[in-house]
């Protein structure tokens, strides 16, 4: 890592409250990784050194907002991608268990080299669709809390991520700017599949500035068992929201 991208991912980092000095060499070494893997195939789009640090790597850090995640907790990353935020989060918190969840076994593939490249103990990857995954005993109202990052809107978000939560558990998604009928439909969606939204915090991306927004679910109840809908359906036909 250059030392330009250095400094900004500790002042990044710092404006979170966040100290990744000890880190430092394990979040170049993913730095080198994404790289090497974006060289053999189109893994993320983002490909200098400092979109990379800040909006991948202090992009996810801000999930720590809040503090949902305080305490050891079992983590499943909804639609990990190349393994956001799933190994930023998992680099600064040994006590967080990880499963990162993606449909691509291409990128589940790079996310688990990676993590076991870097030390890290306690990320899981799982290779599979939320809609099948969650039909599975093992996977159904399991796991503590689910975050999520760029993936879906919010009311497709409640379909996919709460059936993963036991009750009482919650989902962190990390959104751009959300718009009140998306806010609406998300609501709506966290009430009919046993949940509630109890948190919707819009904050800037530290060094940038752009618009973020978490929104916090709880999961009050178990899903009803007619939820998550067939593969691709939740995405298609978002509840309660035409405007995709
Ligand atoms: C835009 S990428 C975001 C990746 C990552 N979270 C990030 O922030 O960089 C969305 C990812 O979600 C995955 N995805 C979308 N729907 C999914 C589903 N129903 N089950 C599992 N993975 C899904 C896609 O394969 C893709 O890798």
């Amino acid at each position: 890592m250059n030392p330009e991208a250095a400094d900004l991912l500790r002042c990044g980092a710092q404006e979170l409250g966040i100290d990744v000095e000890p880190a430092l060499d394990r979040f170049a070494a993913l730095l080198a990784l994404l790289q090497e893997g974006n060289a053999r195939f189109n893994l993320t789009a983002l490909k200098t050194e400092p979109d990379i640090v800040l909006k991948h790597f202090v992009d996810s850090l801000t999930c720590f907002g809040g503090g949902h995640l305080e305490g050891a907790h079992q983590v499943v990353d909804l639609g990990t991608g190349a393994g956001f935020p799933t190994l930023p989060l998992a680099i600064m918190r040994a006590d967080l268990m990880f499963t990162p969840v993606d449909s691509t076994r291409k990128k589940v593939e790079f996310v688990r080299a990676t993590a076991e490249a870097l030390g890290l103990h306690n990320v899981r990857p799982l290779a599979g669709r939320a809609e099948t995954l969650t039909r599975q005993p093992k996977h159904r109202d399991r796991y503590d809390r689910v975050v999520v990052r760029a993936v879906a809107a919010l009311p497709v978000l409640a379909e996919l991520a709460l059936p993963f939560l036991r009750p009482g558990g919650l989902l962190v998604a990390q959104k751009g700017p959300i718009s009140p009928e998306e806010l609406r439909a998300g609501q709506r969606a966290a009430g009919e599949l046993g949940g509630r939204v109890i948190e919707v915090e819009a904050f800037s991306l530290p060094v940038l500035g752009d618009a973020r927004t978490l929104v916090v679910m709880e999961k009050l109840r178990d899903t009803p068992s007619k939820y998550p809908r067939r593969e691709g359906v939740p995405n298609q036909q978002p509840l309660f929201w035409s405007a995709k």
